[in-house]
């Protein structure tokens, strides 16, 4: 491979870099997390924290977790990890291929006796990332059980702003931008997709299999409670979060399979 870079950045944690013509990026196997994304001739998409944990059993702060298959605190069991499984276990890397126009990495993660104590089903996730001036995440969940299997929860995108305070998001089905001038924790039908605007900048969100939107900033108070977190960087990112809410979990049948995508653009005013 002549764009992708496999890297230990320490001992068994391994991580992907890819340098492009088209972009440059970062993938982790922890959580088959994209890490960073840099189109060729932009700033930085992808806000990851310098203070960011990487150990499998945590999850990394920043880049894009893949929160499946529930969103947020466990709808029943509060003592189960929050945002569900797949963001903090380190996933299989299958495959790559590379292109004029970018690289596609292959990762997958099956149940085995941790997960089944989390979540009882047989499962396989199949997670395809492809880089290049534009990004695309897509995951599939089949459901290898005897018994339908809800799933829930989202591609957690964090947008890197230059001051957050400065960004606006639209395409929310809201009279008027969202602006982010406290904490933000709220989701939104979307049908087309969110857009991120800062500067002459637009960043768009399109989704797919996926129900709603979450739009989230910890703002002043929650940024300085998070450990991995520098008190300031509340200003550093703006989560745009391509979502299915518990409530409105997806049952797959046994035996079928499920596919959720989030394509990210890039445009200028
Ligand atoms: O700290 P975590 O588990 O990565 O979650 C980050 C945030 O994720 C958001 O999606 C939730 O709406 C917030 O409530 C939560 O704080």
């Amino acid at each position: 491979m002549k764009h992708l870079h496999q890297r230990e950045i320490a001992p068994g944690y391994v991580i992907y870099e890819i340098d492009h013509p088209a972009c440059k990026a970062k993938v982790a196997r922890h959580g088959a997390h994209l890490m960073e994304w840099q189109p060729t001739g932009e700033d930085p998409v992808i806000y990851l924290s310098p203070d960011a944990v990487f150990h499998e059993g945590k999850a990394i702060r920043g880049g894009i977790p893949i929160c499946w298959p529930w969103f947020g605190p466990h709808p029943t069991d509060s003592s189960k990890p929050a945002h569900g499984i797949a963001r903090t276990r380190f996933w299989t890397f299958d495959d790559a291929t590379e292109s004029e126009t970018g690289v596609r990495l292959f990762f997958s993660l099956e149940d085995d006796e941790a997960t089944r104590e989390l979540w009882p089903f047989p499962f396989r996730y199949e997670l395809e990332i492809f880089v290049g001036s534009e990004l695309e995440i897509r995951l599939t969940t089949c459901n290898r059980s005897e018994q339908p299997m809800p799933v829930s929860g989202a591609i957690h995108a964090y947008f890197a702003t230059t001051d957050s305070r400065l960004a606006h998001v639209t395409g929310l089905y809201l009279k008027s931008p969202l602006h982010i001038d406290r904490e933000v924790e709220a989701f939104f039908p979307t049908l087309e997709g969110a857009v991120l605007m800062e500067g002459n900048r637009e960043v768009q969100v399109e989704q797919t299999g996926l129900s709603a939107t979450m739009i989230w900033n910890p703002w002043i108070e929650k940024a300085a409670s998070f450990q991995d977190l520098p008190d300031e960087d509340y200003l550093r990112f703006i989560c745009i979060e391509p979502m299915i809410a518990n409530p409105d979990a997806v049952i797959i049948s046994p035996g079928g399979q499920y596919t959720i995508s989030s394509t990210v653009k890039v445009s200028h005013r």
